[in-house]
């Protein structure tokens, strides 16, 4: 068990301008694990406006649980300024960054990922994690200018909810869950409290990138994850294949579906399994992780189609009860809800 200041340390991220090698405490040996050259093995693209794309969708759900989407309707302008946001953000004075630090146990603000509190080596990474109003962390960042940071998140998170509840209903028709059973869905205000976070990623520039990971394997704690990144870096583990390397196309969405899913639609639906390699380049990504409310009970037997003959994989856990389990556990978290 970390000890208080372990546990703070542990959120602080490395001082990355300053770094001309890998420290030995972020050497992870399977960084430079085989990746599959995916000449003929690629992630489905989508396009949303395609008649079809609902069958798609549920496809790749089932073969691959992710996907690149194209015609989602987010302004590519949107997705632009974010970039720009993330780079005026992660280009602060490590200083200034320092003031919007998340306190250990916290939810949201600057630092390391909260899994990494499970692993003795550390990740090439930064990020900020926001979750509703920005503007807290915004005043502490930009005393004098916070405004502009915060109207574009506002907007942002308003568009991704909007496109990530028209593909949860995509993906609740395709598991026969019945979206007015689900009262949460379409709740403007959010005040059934669904569990809506922004995080914003930073892999700076790795003068060793075959030596380090930004992100070690994790599958989302998402009933879906909105991911947008212009650049290579993330990989996907597909069963006897190994790591696929994820080639993002310009101005689409990559969609991950998060373990809720999986649990939802009783294994039908994969939460994938993905890593984040870094580069001697600069590498942004911003994800949009859609939640249930804490207290909803996520189970298979939502799903009209699970009839009597047919067992449960999982037991009906609370959003909250699973966060925790995630947290202390990571992806063993599964074999603790399984039936
Ligand atoms: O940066 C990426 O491509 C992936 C980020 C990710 O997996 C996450 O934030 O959970
Ligand atoms: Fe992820």
């Amino acid at each position: 068990m970390a000890t208080p200041e372990e546990a703070y340390m542990r959120i602080i991220p490395l001082d990355f301008g300053s770094a001309k090698s890998v420290p030995d405490s972020f050497v992870w040996p399977q960084a430079s694990d085989e990746v599959h050259s995916s000449d003929g093995l690629t992630i489905p693209v989508i396009d949303l406006t395609d008649p079809n794309a609902p069958q798609l969708i549920t496809e790749a759900c089932q073969t691959w649980g992710i996907l690149q989407l194209k015609g989602h309707g987010i302004p590519t302008k949107l997705m632009e300024d974010m970039e720009s946001e993330c780079e005026r953000l992660f280009s602060l004075p490590t200083d200034q960054k320092m003031k919007a630090l998340r306190s250990p146990g916290g939810s949201t603000g600057y630092g390391i990922v909260p899994m990494q509190s499970l692993f003795s080596t550390t990740m090439w990474h930064e990020g900020l994690t926001i979750m509703g109003s920005a503007i807290d962390h915004a005043r502490l960042l930009w005393p004098n200018d916070y405004q502009r940071f915060c109207d574009k998140i506002d907007d942002y998170q308003k568009q991704m909810k909007a496109l990530a509840e028209q593909l949860m209903r995509i993906l609740f028709k395709a598991m026969s869950i019945p979206v007015k059973e689900v009262n949460w869905f379409d709740d403007p205000t959010n005040s059934s409290g669904c569990n809506l976070a922004l995080q914003l990623n930073s892999y700076p520039p790795c003068p060793d990138p075959t030596r380090t990971l930004g992100l070690a394997p994790h599958t989302d704690t998402s009933i879906v994850t909105l991911l947008q990144a212009k650049t290579s870096g993330l990989q996907v583990f597909k069963d006897g294949v190994g790591w696929v390397a994820v080639k993002p196309l310009p101005n689409a969405l990559i969609v991950h579906l998060g373990d809720f899913t999986r649990i939802l639609s009783n294994g039908q639906f994969i939460s994938v399994l993905h890593r984040v390699v870094v580069k001697p380049i600069q590498r942004y990504s911003v994800g949009y992780f859609f939640r249930p409310p804490m207290d909803f009970a996520v189970s298979p037997l939502l799903s009209k189609d699970l009839g009597p003959e047919q067992v449960p994989r999982y037991r009906s856990v609370t959003a909250k009860e699973y966060l925790d389990l995630k947290a202390r556990h990571l992806e063993k978290a599964f074999s603790l809800i399984e039936n």
